[in-house]
């Protein structure tokens, strides 16, 4: 029996990858039955039957599953804003940092786009880095014209899996092209609706990029909160996680609650307003979520 992990599932077949190669591998084991759909990113147990061929056996448990698309395991998100074009949203970013905290994956800040960037947007830009270095999360600036910028990606994709997300426009797949030319993804919104066109499905694949593995497709489609509450919202912040044991009630949601040390922080300066205003909002949209249901 071998390990490997699910780099590709298309037509029944799982592609099933480790250090002796890639084994075209079909399920066996009754997983239909014991209700598992083996997923790419699945760290599985196979019987490899020649060099390239093979069943798969058991599927690991897994760390965490995406949905959409449907990926298991990712230890890693990219969150590519842009400065400009489209212009760089400091509310999206922080509902995909919500997300991403939420599903256990790390993120890295990725501001693409440097170099469209001139002096106001860039003391703009350098707040905001500022202030998520602040937080603890790594940021990195790119541009898919300076060499360097994508030299300094590179190090945070090895030995992992990763996805890409952001909004349409950002430069997902000309980041993933800058740093594997050969992949040559389409980019831009008329030649993608050209080429592979809406009525393909799409498969997802994990690519190799330096010693990891990036999915060709980005993570996160959808973001609504379904499935959290205003508690668990608290720990997506690192600043109210912080400070979780200073406010005077336990599981103080920091909100409407006296003596709350998050507020106090706001008011205080040391917590970013912003930051809190989403956190408001983030709340007020699952309160209205339980309410529909
Ligand atoms: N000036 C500049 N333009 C860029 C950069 N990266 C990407 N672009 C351009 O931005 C446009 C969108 O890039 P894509 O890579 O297609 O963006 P995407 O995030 O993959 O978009 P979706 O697939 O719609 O989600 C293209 O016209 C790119 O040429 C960059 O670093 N600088
Ligand atoms: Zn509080």
């Amino acid at each position: 029996m071998a390990e490997g992990r699910i780099v590709k599932a298309l037509s029944g077949f799982y592609y099933v990858e480790n250090e002796d190669g890639i084994f075209q591998c079909r399920g066996r084991g009754n997983f239909r039955k014991r209700k598992i759909t083996p997923l790419v990113g699945d760290r599985v147990a196979f019987e490899a039957a020649n060099k390239t061929d093979g069943y798969v056996l058991d599927v690991y448990e897994r760390e965490n599953q995406l949905v959409r698309p449907p990926i298991a395991n990712v230890e890693q998100a990219v969150l590519v804003f842009s400065t400009q074009e489209p212009d760089f949203s400091p509310l999206l970013l922080d509902k995909f940092l919500v997300h991403v905290e939420a599903n256990e994956i790390e993120p890295v800040i990725c501001l693409s786009k440097i170099d469209l960037l001139n002096e106001q947007k860039e003391e703009a830009m350098n707040e905001a880095e500022a202030l998520y270095q602040s937080l603890g999360y790594t940021v990195i600036s790119t541009s898919i014209f300076v060499d360097e910028t994508i030299k300094m990606l590179r190090p945070y994709l090895s030995g992992r899996v990763s996805v890409f997300a952001g909004q349409s426009g950002v430069g997902k797949s000309s980041l993933l092209n800058a740093l594997k030319p050969e992949l040559n993804l389409a980019t831009n919104q008329i030649s993608k609706s050209l080429g592979r066109g809406k009525h393909t499905t799409r498969h997802v694949e994990l690519i190799p990029v330096d010693g990891g593995y990036v999915a060709d497709t980005p993570g996160f489609s959808s973001l609504d909160f379904e499935g959290m509450d205003v508690e668990g919202l608290t720990y997506c912040f690192p600043e109210m996680r912080k400070r979780m044991n200073d406010c005077k009630f336990r599981g103080c949601t920091h909100i409407n609650e006296p003596k709350c040390a998050v507020k106090e922080a706001v008011e205080a300066g040391t917590v970013a307003k912003g930051r809190y205003n989403h956190y408001l909002q983030f709340a007020e949209e699952i309160k209205n979520q339980k309410r529909r249901y």
